[in-house]
């Protein structure tokens, strides 16, 4: 499958600058030190980029502690176009993102700027498509997704409509090329989440911030991981721990049931999220996830507990027919109470290649 590529239409670009403000040229002109009290960890000398070698070309988009630019960034070779992203909240992972950028589907940090600005910024490499939230959503309103599953008549046994037409796989190029996402996209998004989310366990990272609007899309379909560790908060102001408590609610749905009860995370509730965020592949993204058990205001505390009980009666998302059943069988491993019994991220990645490989063997 690392040989899929697609280009960029006008219809993936569906609300990409959404969020668009106006205060860019306030952020230009900012040229004081960095707000005091901002408790990065030293970013290594080589990172810290010259603001004069960046120019902010437009607005992207708008996170709960971030704005988001698209930038050009004047390197040696070769100028590059890249996300800036401005930030004000206390970040315990530049070190983790600088260490961790090695890997296809980690979104790659290019620099930040620490030092000279009104807002610390971290620049990265930037994603076309946007977040893959947004992007499956606009798939889902414009009607371009081709499900490739078959049933037969008795609703038992599942196929792929390559089993039934042998041309189906030579034509995934233009399909993508005209707009149109297959089961096996779907699939593929989730291999590339898992490989990401491998080579950060391999690291011992936990990612934290699972949601699927923190992966982002390339032109070509490459999955980046990215925001990952930036929910470590520190606890140690109010201003912090108001933050952190939010952050908690607002990541209540991925969050494994024994995370829940302990506020600890491992390894093992990393899968469980992971899970919740296949879920959502195969769902597009319409709906946050136990919307339909549990639909409130995003900072409505009473998720925490809604859910510890929903989930400890052995309740589960329920899952959409699209998804084929090996995955299915995935998902419901990846949700076992029990960590122990969760499959790793490489059995994961087993599992949908094997999936893969039926339903798109180019
Ligand atoms: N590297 C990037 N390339 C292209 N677009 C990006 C990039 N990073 C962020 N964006 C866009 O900017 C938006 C805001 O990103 P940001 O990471 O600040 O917030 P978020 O992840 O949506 O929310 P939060 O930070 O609150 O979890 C994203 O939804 C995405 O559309």
């Amino acid at each position: 499958m690392d040989s899929i590529h697609g280009s960029e239409t006008e219809e993936d670009n569906v609300n990409r600058n959404e969020n668009l403000f106006n205060d860019k040229d306030e952020y230009l002109e900012g040229d004081v030190p960095v707000q005091e009290g901002l408790d990065y960890k030293g970013v290594i000398e080589k990172f810290e980029i010259d603001p004069n070698a960046l120019k902010i070309i437009e607005a992207l988009g708008k996170g709960r502690f971030s704005q988001v630019y698209m930038g050009i960034l004047s390197m040696p070779a070769e100028d590059k176009l890249v996300a800036v992203k401005a930030t004000h909240i206390k970040l315990d992972s530049v070190n983790a993102i600088e260490s961790a950028g090695g890997h296809e589907n980690v979104l790659k940090l290019m620099g930040a700027i620490t030092t000279t600005r009104t807002k610390f910024s971290l620049i990265t490499e930037y994603c076309e498509r946007g977040s893959l939230d947004r992007f499956l959503q606009a798939k889902r309103k414009n009607e371009n997704f081709e499900d490739e599953l078959i049933f037969e008549e008795n609703g038992n046994e599942e196929f792929w409509k390559i089993q039934r037409d042998a041309n189906w796989g030579k034509n995934y190029q233009s399909r993508r090329d005209n707009g149109l996402i297959t089961t096996s996209d779907l699939m593929w998004f989730a291999l590339q989440i898992a490989r990401g989310m491998q080579f950060l366990a391999s690291m011992n990272i936990t990612h934290r911030n699972r949601a699927l609007h923190n992966i982002l899309l390339k032109s070509n379909f490459t999955v980046k991981v990215a925001d990952f560790g930036q929910a470590k908060i520190s606890k140690d102001s109010d201003y912090a721990y108001n933050n952190w408590r939010k952050e908690t609610v607002l990541l209540a749905r991925y969050t494994a049931l024994e995370s829940l009860k302990s506020g600890h995370f491992s390894i093992t509730s990393e899968l469980w999220s992971f899970g919740v965020n296949v879920w959502e592949i195969f769902t597009f993204a319409e709906k946050r996830p136990y919307s339909a058990q549990f639909d409130s205001d995003e900072n409505d505390m009473h998720i925490h507990n809604f859910l510890i009980e929903y989930l400890s009666s052995g309740n589960r998302l329920s899952i959409p027919n699209n998804v084929p059943q090996q995955i299915r069988r995935l998902l419901s491993r990846l949700w076992d109470s029990d960590p122990k019994q969760r499959p790793s991220f490489q059995d994961c990645e087993e599992v949908i290649e094997k999936e893969l490989m039926q339903s798109c063997p180019n």
